[in-house]
């Protein structure tokens, strides 16, 4: 395995990359930007990324974020997103990656995030001089230079007043995959344009931050794709059309701004010139629509029918492939990125691994391998202790705050070091599992785990989610599964996109690799657990007024 934070061509790879014809795969996520080189027999030959905090520590982000003293409005800077492209391609250039040999690119970007084009940026977009990097020319570019990310919570009035508008949540869920949740886009456009009115007419377009970026390598604005647009509570999700009852409700002339949304797989144009001529690429190079960083890790791991897939990166989110779409109050529907007859479900957990750092640095000495050295030492079920770890507002479901519990069910102030990190491990799988069996899911003697994102690097994390599923857990080869699935889903549209199977695409993508199996009697453990930290879960709930009707 590659280290992630480093450009390195897999070994080999250097010598052979000059007659190796790739696509690359990009994800703009919350805290870097990634990319990794596929080639036509889909292998991953090489990766890199640029670190918002470590490498453009200039912008002073934490995680990739501003969390404003409000402690709910939480943005990222967009020229922080546009420095980093700059300093990635450069990075790629000096270890000499040939970018003449790409046929085509794709790429992700962590959702519901929105940028604001100001009036004017079309023209700098598409007059680009090759001389000079991006964030030079594209300083002025912007109405609003801090953007609204998907930590953001700050929009509960507009949530309630796009609620009100189409006849209630659930009537909002059944048209747009969704009730009104705060970071979804619609609702920031909304707060954006009662609070910053002459920013809102200043802004010629809106991206999501996938289509952002894929505007930046089109040197034009590209549409938003049905997959991530689904994040927005704006889309109709069958129609696939923006719904004009919701655009009506968030605010004037958005039509316009967000321009008309397009199959995920398309081809949504041709590099721009300034790539060609500033490095190498070739003139031919396809651009294929940029999607959500989930949606991408659900092509990144191929999923299949029945198979459950668990991304643990900033955020935790758990996803699986649909064909009927029940729009419920909790959960999300989103247009399938891969197949754009089908669709997805989406669970988001917003304590994620910000969550397990805060937990590994206070009760694990800031390393990961005592952090694995807790969850050997304690057994399963952690002896009936269980705990909730929401350092900020959680989405799934809403609570905020520490609460531990042990085997009497009697609120305790503290744990032991090995046993609070048991529980924090134990209670964010059981809350996974509980919410997707929530939403329809059951595990079947067939099904498959697959995990992502940072923390499936670590084994012992993967024992204890095979252990609470009784699943076994399998990983691809790079923990980058939204980068793959994006260098996958430029295959795809290269090869005809929707009129090719993205399964027939993908024949000769390398079978994920199992990392762990459940441990003996873990099955009778959780089935124990699992409904007390359901009661336990609607407990604290109630004390805070937020049960779901
Ligand atoms: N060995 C490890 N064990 C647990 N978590 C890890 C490990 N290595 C990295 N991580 C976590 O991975 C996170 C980054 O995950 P990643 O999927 O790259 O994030 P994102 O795509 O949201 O930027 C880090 O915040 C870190 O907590
Ligand atoms: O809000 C969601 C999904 O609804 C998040 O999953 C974001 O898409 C951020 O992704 P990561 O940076 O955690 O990968």
């Amino acid at each position: 395995r590659l280290d992630r934070t480093e450009g390195r061509m897999r070994s080999g790879a250097m010598e052979e990359s000059a007659v190796r014809r790739c696509c690359l795969g990009w994800d703009f996520s919350t805290q870097q930007v990634k990319v990794v080189a596929v080639d036509s027999e889909l292998n991953v030959y090489y990766e890199d990324s640029v670190h918002f905090d470590r490498d453009l520590p200039e912008f002073g982000t934490q995680g990739g974020v501003h969390v404003h003293k409000d402690r709910l409005t939480v943005t990222s800077p967009v020229l922080m997103w546009v420095q980093a492209l700059d300093l990635i391609l450069e990075k790629m250039k000096a270890s000499g990656f040939d970018f003449s040999q790409v046929l085509a690119l794709s790429g992700a970007g962590q959702q519901h995030g929105s940028v604001y084009w100001k009036a004017g940026a079309s023209q700098a977009l598409m007059s680009l001089s090759p001389a000079l990097p991006l964030h030079q020319q594209l300083q002025a570019c912007f109405s609003i230079n801090d953007c609204p990310i998907w930590m953001d919570s700050s929009t509960t009035a507009q949530c309630r007043l796009l609620e009100a508008a189409v006849g209630g949540a659930q009537a909002l869920s059944c048209l747009t995959g969704s009730r009104a949740y705060e970071r979804f886009t619609g609702n920031q456009i909304a707060k954006v344009f009662q609070q910053n009115p002459e920013a809102y007419s200043d802004t010629e377009r809106i991206s999501l931050v996938s289509s952002f970026a894929a505007s930046l390598f089109l040197g034009s604005y590209s549409p938003i794709d049905y997959s991530d647009g689904s994040g927005m509570n704006l889309l109709h999700i069958q129609e696939k059309v923006w719904s004009q009852a919701c655009l009506a409700a968030c605010a004037p002339h958005l039509e316009e701004k967000l321009g008309s949304p397009v199959p995920s797989c398309s081809v949504v144009g041709a590099i721009s010139s300034y790539y060609i001529q500033r490095y190498g690429f070739a003139p031919g190079c396809k651009v294929v629509a940029f999607t959500g960083d989930n949606p991408a890790s659900l092509a990144g791991m191929r999923l299949e029918e029945g198979d459950i897939a668990v991304s643990l990166g900033t955020s935790d989110t758990l996803f699986l492939w649909l064909q009927e779409p029940i729009p419920a109050l909790e959960g999300h529907i989103f247009c399938n990125p891969v197949d754009s007859q089908h669709y997805m479900a989406l669970l988001c957990f917003k304590n994620g691994s910000l969550m397990r750092e805060k937990i590994r640095d206070d009760s694990a000495s800031c390393s990961w391998s005592e952090f694995s050295k807790a969850l050997r030492s304690t057994e399963m079920g952690n002896s009936g202790n269980l705990g909730f770890y929401f350092d900020v507002m959680e989405i799934t479901p809403e609570i905020i705050g520490y609460h531990r519990f042990n085997a009497e069910n009697v609120e305790v102030s503290a744990f032991p070091g090995d046993v609070e990190i048991r529980a924090l491990i134990e209670g964010q799988f059981m809350a996974k599992r509980i919410h997707a069996e929530g939403l329809g899911y059951r595990v079947m003697p067939k099904t498959k785990i697959l995990a992502t994102g940072g923390a499936s690097h670590n084994r012992d994390i993967l024992q204890v989610l095979a252990d609470v599923f009784g699943a076994p857990v399998y990983v691809i080869d790079t923990a980058n599964s939204a980068c793959v699935g994006s260098a996958y889903r430029a295959f795809h549209g290269l090869a005809g996109g929707t009129d090719v199977a993205f399964s027939e695409a993908m024949k000769l993508a390398p079978d994920p690799s199992l990392a762990a199996t459940p441990s003996p009697g873990a099955s009778q453990v959780y089935e124990a657990l699992l409904p007390r930290y359901a009661e336990l879960e609607q407990r604290i709930l109630s004390q805070s007024g937020r049960a779901l009707e």
